[in-house]
């Protein structure tokens, strides 16, 4: 059977809350992603605790910097043992070489491409003048050509960049399971359900205050796990 494709985004302050969480639903979950919010609060001490359950880690770092110090930072969260790792795909092809080259030998290093929270108005306020679709197509053939092993990007987008690269590993972010009844998305922009991400071709499906802001979270995972 395949794994859970579902990662819990883990963007709460408390340490014993967030085990906690994890816990309650890790029969319902294929992973946990662990980004900035954590990994500032808590640290290496924090991934290791929540290692203990047993789940794949999903470091979302998105890191992006000159090539020598994302390659540094790589090294350095090796004793992590992450089974994903993010990087920022405006860094540049030598800055994803390097970090490919010093990722883990399990490690999986994606690029994020344009930020699920962006349109096309926040593009173009930054000097991009593309939509977000030809963008994140542009940065995942970018990523592809500097060996990195798959992309970050909208469920809007997942599925032309899967017919340019087949065997890439796609991470989807900005899920909201409600979205057609019109609930709201918050900060996200670019959003679709986890069932229309994981039938466009995404390979992890990243969902967090849907589970974790649920009023049972439980009971959000069961049924997010149950229209997959
Ligand atoms: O483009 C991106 C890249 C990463 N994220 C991260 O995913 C989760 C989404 O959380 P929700 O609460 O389900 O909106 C969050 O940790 C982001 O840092 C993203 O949303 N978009």
């Amino acid at each position: 059977m395949n794994r859970n494709p579902v990662y819990l985004a883990l963007d709460l302050p408390r340490l014993d809350a967030a085990e906690a969480l994890a816990r309650k639903v890790a029969g319902h979950i294929g992973g946990i992603k662990l980004g900035l919010e954590f990994f500032c609060a808590h640290g290496h001490h924090g991934v290791l605790e929540l290692h203990k359950l047993g789940l794949p880690i999903f470091l979302d770092l998105k890191l992006h910097d000159i090539p020598n110090t994302v390659a540094a930072a790589m090294q350095a969260i090796h004793v992590l043992e992450p089974a994903i790792v993010t990087v920022h795909a405006a860094g540049g092809r030598a800055m994803m070489e390097d970090a490919k080259a010093a990722a883990g030998e399990h490690c999986k290093v994606v690029a994020v491409t344009v930020l699920t929270s962006l349109d096309e108005a926040d593009l173009s306020a930054t000097g991009i003048s593309s939509t977000a679709h030809d963008q994140a197509l542009r940065l995942a053939e970018l990523a592809h050509s500097a060996g990195l092993d798959g992309i970050v990007c909208s469920g809007h987008e997942v599925g032309a960049v899967r017919q340019q690269w087949k065997d890439g590993f796609f991470v989807v972010p900005g899920l909201r399971p409600n979205e057609s009844t019109g609930k709201a998305s918050g900060d996200q922009k670019r959003t679709v359900t986890p069932r229309e991400a994981r039938d466009a071709g995404a390979s992890v499906l990243v969902v967090g205050r849907p589970i974790s802001r649920a009023e049972d979270p439980l009971a959000a995972a069961r049924a997010i796990e149950a229209t997959l």
